[in-house]
């Protein structure tokens, strides 16, 4: 699909209007557990997936769902070494119950359960590719992915982190759909890292503290498909064209001004877990049936014109 083949009017989404509120569930896994283990109190809270947990994104990524107290189980799926990033994961003092699972083979009991699929696995981009020549590598990988999630966990909420995501959401959205599976509401393409991005360098330009300025980015996620909506800033704001033209380019390039200053080591993977743990965190908040939550996402309009509108 080309990046042009969106519109802002599909991207910005109410999270809350989107969810499902799903009661907390109780952790189960208490026979998994080593012998000299007495059983846990059963904190109540959501169980969450990460599914390319090993990758650059998806270590840190786990990391910040362990400190998640909405978290009460976390499964850490990748085709390699997953064994020992949930050795490590495991060993933090925080509630969620951390469980690892590699390869193919148990795809399916990483999935069985999920409320929540967090999807960074995949190809990063290297310096002079687009997100586009990613197309052929992870759109395989997405619908096996995805093929699972429709078998395992078909009412999870997905956040498809992996690229070409203009391309990769659309995928997903027909793998469902095949499986009779699909619903608009629960797939979601994470795109708050062009929020947190524009929220940054925003905050540069005023001179303000970033954690006080919030900018909407509609669009897709790839070049002039990101719209930062520089007249709704909030708190309200104005720029000079100057200002406008820099900002507008410096947030629709910030992917490769990472992916050149890593030059071939990858792609953004610090900022994309923050900004994953934080949609994460907000689906969450979401589901448990907090009012009021607002991201940005990259989501289908057809059937969600209405929340888009409110
Ligand atoms: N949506 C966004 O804003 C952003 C998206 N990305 C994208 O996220 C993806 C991951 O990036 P990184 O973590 O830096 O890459 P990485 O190469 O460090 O990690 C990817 C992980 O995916 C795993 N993987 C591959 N095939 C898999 C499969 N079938 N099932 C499960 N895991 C599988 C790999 O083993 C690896 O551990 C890339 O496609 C990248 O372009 C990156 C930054 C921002
Ligand atoms: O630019 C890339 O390839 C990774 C990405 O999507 C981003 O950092 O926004």
């Amino acid at each position: 699909m080309h990046p042009d083949a969106t519109s802002p009017s599909h991207r910005i989404a109410r999270v809350a209007a989107h969810l499902n509120p799903t009661r907390p569930q109780m952790e189960e896994g208490a026979a998994l557990r080593p012998a000299a283990c007495r059983a846990k109190g059963g904190a109540p809270g959501f169980k969450v997936a990460v599914v390319g947990a090993a990758g650059g994104i998806g270590q840190s990524l786990s990391l910040l769902m362990k400190m998640n107290p909405l978290v009460s189980v976390l499964h850490l799926y990748d085709v390699v070494n997953t064994p020992g990033v949930t050795a490590d994961v495991s060993h933090m003092d925080t509630s969620a119950v951390v469980r690892g699972f590699i390869g193919q083979q148990q795809l399916e009991a990483a999935l069985t359960g999920m409320d929540l699929v967090i999807i960074p696995a995949g190809l990063p981009r290297k310096p002079g590719m687009t997100r586009d020549d990613l197309f052929n590598k992870n759109a395989g990988i997405v619908r096996s992915i995805c093929e699972g999630v429709a078998k395992s966990c078909p009412n999870a909420i997905v956040n498809l982190i992996s690229n070409p995501v203009n391309s990769t959401v659309p995928i997903a959205a027909e793998v469902f759909k095949r499986a009779g599976t699909y619903c608009p509401k629960r797939l979601l393409g994470v795109t708050t890292l062009d929020v947190a991005r524009a929220n940054t360098f925003v905050a540069e330009v005023l001179g303000v503290d970033p954690r006080e300025v919030n900018v909407p980015v509609v669009g897709g996620h790839a070049g002039v498909t990101i719209l930062p909506l520089l007249s709704q800033v909030s708190p309200p704001c104005s720029f000079t064209p100057d200002e406008i033209s820099y900002l507008t380019n410096r947030i629709q390039n910030g992917g490769t001004e990472v992916v050149e200053a890593k030059a071939g080591a990858g792609s953004a993977t610090l900022s994309m877990a923050f900004a994953a743990a934080k949609f994460a965190d907000a689906c969450l908040r979401g589901m448990r049936g907090d009012a009021g939550i607002v991201e940005c996402s990259y989501v289908a309009s057809e059937s969600c014109r209405s929340s888009h509108r409110r």
